[in-house]
């Protein structure tokens, strides 16, 4: 029988830093043949661009970027065919990473590697949450929608990854980790990324979901019984009646996933753009200025600076921004992405034209 192909999961709110972790796995890879599916909130394939920096023209690692709409919902008929044009060169991928967006539950992939179209080809290694410690020290997912998507977004995972955890002391840490266990009690493992950085043994390769395969098989009641009517499962020989800590019948109902953003239509993402070259600094300040006064959780996108030839990754998380050299590929063009909840395009643009005194739209 053909072996399945490992499938690891990285979820967690926007910014947390699921892509740079994803771009440091990637250069550790090793002689790991690794397919990476990145899923992005926002018209902007910022993400895809940065891992397929990391890899460079390693022909090891594929980056397939999905910057529009949220991969394995409802609505979206790129995943399936992308896992399977995987699993039909499966003689050169040992592991499969799927970074989900920011604003997404992991299980909706979760349950379509479970289903008959995939089910054969691939087994899900471990979903792995990148946390923004700082932000969750700070009380940031607490209240209102982000908490929910966060709360929602653990729940799923088997794995936290306690990130951005440079500039934390040991009680910051302490403190971290019993918030995420209070709000995600069955989450396995926390591992700790300095600087995004995790061990690739601890993130690749942990098969939490293997089948336990004994050589006694006993068959006992599934949690959930078939009822009436009831389609077999896809992959009915993984299951032995044993305890198993894959994903059971019971544990991921098709209920636990929704169109998150499309019920909620409080979460808006929008891209402004402006032909103007900018001076970093002011744009930085204006940026910042935006988020404090407008309920933005996410920027980035790229910018022309004044004077330079290359241009400029913007990165922003809530207040904090960085604007960096873009990677060598990027193409010149100065657009950002904006996330938020009931954040005002018009808000924001006019700020932006006031203190750069060029117009964005
Ligand atoms: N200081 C610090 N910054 C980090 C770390 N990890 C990521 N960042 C920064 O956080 C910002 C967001 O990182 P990304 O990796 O793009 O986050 P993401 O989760 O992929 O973001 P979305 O896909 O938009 O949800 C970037 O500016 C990163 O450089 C870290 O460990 N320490």
């Amino acid at each position: 029988m053909k072996q399945p192909i490992p499938v690891t999961i990285v979820t967690g709110f926007l910014g947390a830093g699921k892509t740079t972790l994803l771009r440091s796995l990637v250069e550790k890879r090793q002689a790991r043949r690794l397919a990476l599916l990145i899923n992005e909130f926002g018209e902007i394939a910022v993400d895809g661009a940065l891992a397929r920096d990391a890899a460079a023209s390693d022909p090891h690692v594929q980056v397939e970027d999905f910057a529009h709409g949220l991969i394995a919902y409802g609505d979206d008929e790129r995943f399936v065919p992308a896992m399977q044009a995987i699993a039909a060169r499966r003689a050169q991928v040992d592991h499969v990473l799927i970074e989900t967006s920011g604003l997404a539950l992991p299980t909706a992939a979760m349950e379509l590697l479970q289903s008959a179209a995939l089910a054969d080809d691939f087994i899900l290694d471990a979903t792995l949450a990148v946390v923004d410690t700082p932000l969750l020290l700070e009380r940031a997912f607490d209240d209102g929608a982000p908490a929910t998507m966060f709360e929602q977004q653990l729940a799923a995972a088997d794995v936290v990854v306690l990130n951005k955890i440079d500039g934390l002391d040991e009680e910051a840490l302490l403190r971290a980790e019993g918030a995420v266990r209070a709000r995600a009690p069955n989450v396995r493992f926390l591992e700790l990324a300095y600087d995004a950085q995790l061990d690739i043994r601890l993130a690749l390769g942990l098969r939490l979901h293997q089948p336990t395969r004994t050589e006694h098989t006993h068959f006992t009641p599934v949690a959930t019984m078939p009822g009436p009517g009831a389609a077999p499962l896809a992959a009915q020989y993984r299951l032995n009646g044993h305890a198993h800590s894959g994903l059971g019948a019971h544990s991921h109902g098709l209920a636990t996933h929704k169109h998150f953003h499309e019920q909620d239509p409080g979460w808006l993402s929008f891209v402004l753009k402006c032909d103007a070259a900018q001076d970093p600094d002011k744009l930085q300040a204006a940026l910042v200025e935006a988020a404090r006064a407008e309920p933005l959780l996410r920027c980035k996108g790229y910018v022309q600076a004044a004077g330079a030839e290359e241009p400029v990754l913007v990165q922003g998380v809530r207040t904090r921004f960085a604007l960096t050299p873009a990677p060598s590929a990027t193409r010149a063009r100065s657009q950002l992405v904006f996330i938020g909840y009931h954040l005002s395009r018009a808000r924001i643009a006019a700020l932006l034209a006031a203190r750069t005194g060029c117009a964005w739209r």
